[in-house]
């Protein structure tokens, strides 16, 4: 049975990359990804964007809807502080199993959870099953019709307090339309753009952080 791009963009990590290092699983998965197989990682231009953010937070508890291949939660696991933890979902058995291993060569699995399952069913469970009480950091980053559900699903389960940051990719591409109308419009959020790239491409993308203002 023939290998999946996800499966070879792994295998060129373990095969190139450092272990326990990773910035080099980043820089590794870049490199394939921009010379040999174009994937939807957040790439380096936008994943610097999602650094900064991030730094900015600082967050002690963190979410991210679509894990993919594990690039951006290693991104944002590398950023946690002593103690921090980051909750990932991805729906897609094939890409979890993936970034299961992607994240474990990495060396920052004691910093991510890697949740399997619609988000839609996740959520909801967050702060009985895996004892969540509010986040700080949500990077929104699947199917883009879901981000303006699942933003709404996040204030119904109480996992957003003042001050909570959202983080959105694909803003114009693939486009997330109905969520940008709905979170510039809705008073408890403030926005802020980012205009940016698609990864890899010289196409125009953008990244939308929304601060929730309880
Ligand atoms: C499967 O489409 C791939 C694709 C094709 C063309 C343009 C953009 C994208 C794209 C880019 C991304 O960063 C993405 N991030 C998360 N979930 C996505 O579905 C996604 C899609
Ligand atoms: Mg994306």
């Amino acid at each position: 049975m023939n290998q999946s791009k996800e499966q070879r963009i792994l295998n060129f990590v373990l095969q190139n990359a450092v272990r326990g290092d990773p910035c080099s699983v980043l820089e590794t998965i870049d490199k394939y990804c921009s010379q040999k197989e174009w994937a939807m990682n957040v790439g380096d231009e936008k994943g610097l964007i999602l650094d900064k953010t991030v730094e900015e937070v600082n967050p002690s508890v963190a979410l991210e809807l679509g894990t993919y291949c594990g690039y951006s939660a290693v991104r944002i696991a590398r950023l946690l502080k002593a103690g921090a933890h980051l909750l990932t979902v991805e729906f897609n058995p094939e890409f979890a199993a993936i970034a299961k291993q992607m994240i474990e060569f990495a060396g920052v699995q004691d910093k991510v959870k890697l949740l399997e399952g619609p988000s839609e069913e996740i959520i909801p469970q967050l702060k009985k099953k895996y004892e969540v009480d509010t986040l700080d950091f949500v990077f929104l980053d699947h199917w883009k019709d879901k981000y303006t559900p699942d933003t709404i699903l996040l204030q119904e389960c109480n996992l957003l307090r003042k001050g909570s940051v959202l983080l959105a990719d694909n803003i114009i591409v693939p486009g997330a339309p109905e969520f940008l109308n709905y979170i510039r419009n809705n008073p408890r959020f403030q926005c802020t753009n980012y205009p940016s790239h698609l990864e890899y491409m010289k196409v125009e993308d953008a990244m939308e952080k929304a601060v929730f203002l309880g």
